[in-house]
């Protein structure tokens, strides 16, 4: 299982991601308690190392600005997480993760027809458009529409139930940032258990 731990503000939540086997980190560049300014981004990036893969969140940003940023803060993806649309997505300078959220409705088979390398699904937005830290029902992913080899699950996520959701879902990878904080920070202890259980789950 793949494991992304999203919304990184700190070296010790970059080192702790790491350390405990997540296989990207991300950055948010986007509305959120969580933004980060790029060149700061580009500090944790070089901290982490090249075997973690770096994801820049934006949503509904202009393509020129996360042109700008993908170069300063060194990232590998780029996901997608407003309105953004297929020709968009096409004029990005590294490989897409395309977020699409349970409450818009969209047939999977249009989701899974986006051009880009992995589809996330998260939860209806709540202040901002992601990290509300909400669940939803994971059993509408079983539609034979829904390629697992392309998915990654988001939305309410936690060390708590991320066993069941890997087992219910398999998904490609899981996403989380909410769910491995406390008071609003990255917290050593859930980080490592989330990324533990999720990668022993089966
Ligand atoms: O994490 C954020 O603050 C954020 C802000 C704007 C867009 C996306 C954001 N994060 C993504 O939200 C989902 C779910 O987060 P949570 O685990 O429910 O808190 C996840 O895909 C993050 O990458």
């Amino acid at each position: 299982m793949n494991v992304k731990i999203c919304g990184i503000t700190s070296f010790e939540a970059a080192s702790w991601a790491r350390e405990a086997g997540a296989d990207m980190i991300g950055f948010v560049f986007a509305e959120s308690s969580r933004r980060i300014p790029p060149e700061f981004a580009r500090q944790l990036a070089e901290a982490v190392g090249p075997n973690v893969k770096k994801v820049g969140v934006f949503v509904n940003e202009e393509a020129e600005v996360i042109r700008e940023i993908v170069k300063t803060a060194g990232l590998d993806y780029v996901q997608l997480h407003g309105d953004e649309t297929p020709e968009f997505a096409e004029q990005m300078p590294v490989p897409v993760i395309k977020a699409f959220s349970v409450k818009e409705n969209i047939p999977f088979k249009t989701m899974f027809s986006f051009p880009a390398e992995y589809i996330l699904i998260d939860s209806p937005p709540a202040q901002f458009r992601g990290g509300s830290g909400r669940t939803f029902d994971w059993s509408i992913l079983k539609d034979p529409d829904v390629d697992k080899e392309r998915l990654i699950l988001a939305g309410g996520l936690s060390p708590d139930n991320i066993e069941e959701a890997v087992r219910s879902v398999q998904p490609f990878a899981v996403d989380i940032s909410s769910g491995v904080e406390t008071d609003g920070r990255k917290d050593e202890v859930k980080v490592f258990q989330f990324v533990q259980r999720a990668k022993g789950a089966k």
